[in-house]
Formats: structure tokens, C-alpha cells, sequence
């Protein structure tokens, strides 16, 4: 064959031109990506939940829960709570940037982020014409959950489920939001920072990329101020958890979920996340 021809056969591999900015198909397809691996993990959907606005619990119903005893409700509302964190993990592990992080580094951020996501995720289960939120199947209100013996905070969580519930966001900017929420260079114990780092930028981008798109940049700072309240309240967690498993250390080592223990219990090593 003539020397060079085969230069002339091949169409030039525009795809794998190196690229130092990510340019806006990159940033749409990102954009799209985290907003399919929102609604696939969701739990349920918008139409649903709205479908299920009307369901109350009776007043025996809610009698039935504040007579559970302490332990069987924390018990109740832990399992509760890791499912919404395993559809977290699932909905990481179809970000394509988070994917490609390190092993470790993706537990470590789900270790210290799937908390704050699921808290995010909430304000799509609240009602906030009556302050109900969605549990077991129906709409229930703070006095539900009265034999947590926590009930002032039980009415942060409600309150940060109400303030969020208030920006109305759209499902795509709950999705973004979710993605900004988990891959956050600042958390501890990340191997390489740097990486985390580009991966946040492109997040970071994409999200105000739809918020222009959206016509509501100003939501923009309203979301970096709600992260630090989403800190707080799961720092919340973490204590009253301290407190809950001083009083009752059987019930959390044999009847908690495993994957609680890995995500809440700072001294477990990760394996239920890594197969997940
Ligand atoms: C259906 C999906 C679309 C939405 C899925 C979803 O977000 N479910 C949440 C998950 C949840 C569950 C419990 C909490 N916290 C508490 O109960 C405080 C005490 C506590 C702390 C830690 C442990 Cl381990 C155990 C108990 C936070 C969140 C849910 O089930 N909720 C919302 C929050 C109220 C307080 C309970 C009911």
C-alpha cells in the first residue's frame, strides 16, 4: 500500500482530543448522566408521592407508633434510613465521575456524604401544606415519631425538609444538588484530593450550567448555604445516635442494618458499600 495512505483512511479521533476545559456538550452529558442516575435510584418518583399526598395515618396508626418502645422505633427508622442510604450508594456509583474515583475514596465520600444526600433527598417526600413527611407508605407528621425520645430533633429534621421543600427545586436541580452534596473534596481521609477535586469543578459547572438554563442563578447561594445547615443536621445524627447507643448497645450491634454500622460507627472498615 502507497506509504501514508492509510493517514487519508482514518477519520481523526476528534474524541480523544486532549481538552483542559470541559466543554458544554461534556457538561451537558454530565448534566443528563446525573439526572438518569437520579431517577433511576429515587425510591419513588415525583408523580407517585404526589399520587400519595391524601394518605394519612389514622389516629390509631399513629397511637400504634408512639407506643412502640424506644428501641423498636429507632430500630424502625435505622432500617428506614439505610434503605434511603443504599439507593444513595446506587445512585454514586451511576455518577460517571464518582465511578472513576478510587476505591477508597468513593467509600469515604459515601461514608461522610450519604447522610447529607438522603437529607437532601427528603425535601421530595415533604408536604408542606401540613408538615408531613413521607414514611411507611403515608404522610406522617412530627408527633409520629414522639418515642424517638428526640423530638426537638425531629423538628430540625422537619425544619431542614421544610426550608429545602421551599426552594421548590426541580428534580434535575435535586439531582445536581445530590451530586454536589457527595463528591466534596473537603471530607477526611480522601487519597487523592486533587481528583476529587476536577470531578466537584465539573459538578459545580453543571449545576450552574441548568440554574442559568433555569433562569434562577439566585437559587445558586441559596444551595451552598443549605450545606452547611445539611453539616449540622448530620452531625445531629451522628450524636443523638452516640446517645441512642449508650442506652441501648444490643439493640444497635444485633439489630441494626449492617450497613448503618458502617456508614455511622467511624471504626468499621466499609464491605456491604464496596459490594453494593
Ligand atoms: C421514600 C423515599 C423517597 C425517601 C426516603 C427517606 O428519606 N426516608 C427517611 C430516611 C430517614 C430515616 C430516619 C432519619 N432520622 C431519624 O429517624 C432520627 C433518629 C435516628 C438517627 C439515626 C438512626 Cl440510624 C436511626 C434513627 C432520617 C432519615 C425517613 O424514613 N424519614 C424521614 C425523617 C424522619 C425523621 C423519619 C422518616
Amino acid at each position: 500500500s502507497i506509504p501514508g495512505s492509510e493517514m487519508g483512511l482514518r477519520v481523526f479521533d476528534t474524541e480523544n482530543l486532549f481538552c483542559p476545559y470541559p466543554t458544554s456538550t461534556h457538561i451537558e452529558e454530565l448534566c443528563a448522566s446525573i439526572f438518569r442516575s437520579h431517577r433511576e435510584t429515587g425510591q419513588y418518583c415525583v408523580e407517585e408521592l404526589q399520587a400519595l399526598r391524601w394518605k394519612f395515618f389514622s389516629r390509631e396508626e399513629v397511637l400504634a407508633y408512639q407506643n412502640k418502645s424506644v428501641d423498636e422505633m429507632w430500630q424502625h427508622c435505622a432500617v428506614r434510613l439505610t434503605d434511603a442510604v443504599q439507593y444513595v450508594v446506587e445512585f454514586a456509583k451511576r455518577i460517571p465521575g464518582f465511578r472513576q474515583l478510587g476505591q477508597n475514596d468513593q467509600i469515604a465520600l459515601l461514608k461522610s456524604g450519604s447522610m447529607e444526600v438522603v437529607l437532601v433527598r427528603m425535601s421530595r417526600i415533604f408536604n408542606m401544606e401540613n408538615s408531613t413527611v413521607f414514611f411507611d407508605g403515608k404522610f406522617a407528621g412530627t408527633e409520629l415519631f414522639k418515642s424517638l425520645a428526640c423530638c426537638d430533633f425531629i423538628a430540625s429534621v422537619f425544619d431542614f425538609a421544610h426550608g429545602l421543600c421551599a426552594l421548590r427545586l426541580t428534580e434535575q436541580q435535586v439531582a445536581l444538588f445530590s451530586a454536589l452534596v457527595l463528591i466534596n473534596a473537603d471530607r477526611p481521609c480522601l487519597e487523592d484530593r486533587d481528583r476529587v477535586l476536577r470531578v466537584r469543578k465539573d459538578v459545580e459547572l453543571a449545576l450552574s450550567h441548568i440554574l442559568h438554563r433555569d433562569n434562577q442563578e439566585s437559587l445558586l447561594h441559596k444551595l451552598y448555604q443549605k450545606l452547611a445547615l445539611l453539616k449540622n443536621l448530620c452531625t445531629l445524627h451522628i450524636e443523638k445516635l452516640r446517645w441512642f447507643r449508650q442506652y441501648f448497645p444490643v439493640t444497635v450491634h444485633s439489630l441494626f442494618p449492617p450497613l448503618y454500622k458502617e456508614l455511622f460507627v467511624s471504626d468499621t472498615d466499609i464491605h456491604t458499600m464496596v459490594t453494593l
